[in-house]
């Protein structure tokens, strides 16, 4: 499924000073098999246990394609507000523009289809790296999640524009999008050269996350981090709107099939380990998510 969305508003305070730059992990995904590939599946555990972050080069992802579905997004985004509302006033996002995107004639549709579908094979690459480094099996353990007709999958583009000059913030609150922790597995994330993003280390402390548009970001979602047992930490973020220039990105969300049961992997139990989680259904899952605030915890009901 594709949904094509306005950030879901919230407004938070201006931060007092920029925080630090984020030391964020380079992993390759197009490392030759053998050492390079064992040493880029290394990487990538090793920056799901500190950051629950990392950016991947050596996608395959074609950038005439990201540019193209970029440019398209900006487009839309430019449009009268009536336009994107497609005449119904939705509180947060374009949901009726949205349905009107299914025509076969969009064109925008039709680059969003074929983003969605290049980037979900590339997740499913960064989650058979990940197998591999944390030593599960089969290798479709984590990826088959994902790569199923039935899962839970959603493309999301946010567009922020650009925030006031610092002279006229004076006492005003900026719109972004709030801190959490993204429900699904694995979330892919491209955003144009704008600042903004913002993740927490486990201290708490936010780091900006530099712009990378060559690379995508991903991040741990919590389904991830019952299935390592909290070996994997869903990493917090947030976007701050703090650039002249207007930010939009595009986040594939991978999630699992509804019906799909989650728990933690027996192989990442260990020997007489206990599972940190009971079991649940991504279905369970989304309804409780969907009662809290953005904000809230939400694995902590399903704490053993
Ligand atoms: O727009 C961004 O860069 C991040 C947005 C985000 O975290 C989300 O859509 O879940
Ligand atoms: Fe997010």
């Amino acid at each position: 499924m594709v949904v094509l969305a306005k950030a879901e508003l919230e407004q938070i305070a201006l931060p007092a000073a920029a925080p630090p730059t984020a030391d964020v992990r380079a992993v390759d995904l197009s490392a030759a098999p053998g050492a390079g590939r064992a040493a880029a599946a290394r990487a990538l555990v090793a920056a799901c246990e500190e950051q629950g972050f990392f950016k991947v080069t050596g996608h395959g992802v074609p950038q005439e394609l990201v540019r193209a579905v970029e440019a398209a997004a900006a487009g839309f985004f430019a449009l009268p507000q009536a336009e994107k509302e497609g005449g119904a006033g939705e509180p947060v996002g374009y949901a009726a523009a949205a349905a009107s995107l299914s025509e076969p004639s969009s064109p925008l549709r039709e680059l969003l289809e074929e983003y969605a579908a290049a980037v979900r094979r590339m997740a499913c690459g960064v989650l058979e790296l990940m197998a591999e480094g944390l030593g599960i099996e089969p290798a479709d353990a984590l990826s088959r999640l994902v790569a199923d007709a039935e899962s839970d999958n959603m493309l999301r583009v946010n567009h922020y524009p650009p925030a006031p000059r610092p002279e006229q913030q004076a006492g005003r609150l900026l719109t972004g999008f709030g801190e959490h922790t993204d429900p699904q597995i694995i979330s892919v994330l491209r955003s144009n050269g704008t600042t903004g993003l913002e993740i927490a280390g486990r201290d708490g402390a936010w780091a900006a996350v530099p712009p990378d548009t060559d690379s995508f970001f991903i991040n741990v979602g919590d389904a991830l981090q019952v299935l390592t047992n909290g070996r994997f930490r869903s990493v917090k973020h947030r976007v701050v709107v703090s650039s002249e220039r207007s930010r939009v990105s595009m986040i594939f969300f991978g999630g699992p099939p509804p019906g799909e049961r989650l728990a933690p992997l027996p192989q990442l139990l260990g020997d007489g380990g206990r599972s940190r989680y009971r079991e649940f259904t991504w279905k369970e899952y989304k309804s409780s998510s969907h009662k809290g605030r953005l904000v809230d915890n939400r694995l902590c009901h399903f704490e053993n």
